[in-house]
């Protein structure tokens, strides 16, 4: 089971992808990002590629498809808000988005 982040972590773990064009959702505690590929197959092939990650580790984004575009808001439903988790799926999409 996961804890809510801790101040600490927030400071060190949470600037780094606040920098990489992810923004805080202050109103329920979670992160989001807009995601644009090249076209659907694309923005779709990250989608499932994303999709084989969050089940590894039973963490499940909320996410919004049109064609090229990828809206997600990461946060962790259990703790009510965000967790180390929702860190770790930022970074893994950020590196299969390339
Ligand atoms: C019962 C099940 O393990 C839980 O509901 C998991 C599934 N996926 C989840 N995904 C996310 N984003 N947050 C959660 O708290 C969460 N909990």
């Amino acid at each position: 089971m996961s804890e809510h982040l801790s101040d600490t972590a927030r400071k060190t773990t949470l600037t780094p992808l606040l920098e990489n064009g992810w923004s805080l959702d202050e109103t329920r505690d979670a992160i989001c990002k807009e995601f644009r590929f090249g076209d659907f197959i694309e923005a779709f092939g990250f989608m499932t590629r994303a999709a084989i990650w969050a089940e590894k580790w039973n963490h499940h984004p909320e996410w919004f498809n049109v064609y090229n575009k990828v809206q997600v808001t990461l946060t962790t439903h259990d703790v009510g808000g965000l967790s180390a988790l929702d860190v770790k799926l930022a970074r893994k999409m950020d590196g299969l988005a390339g």
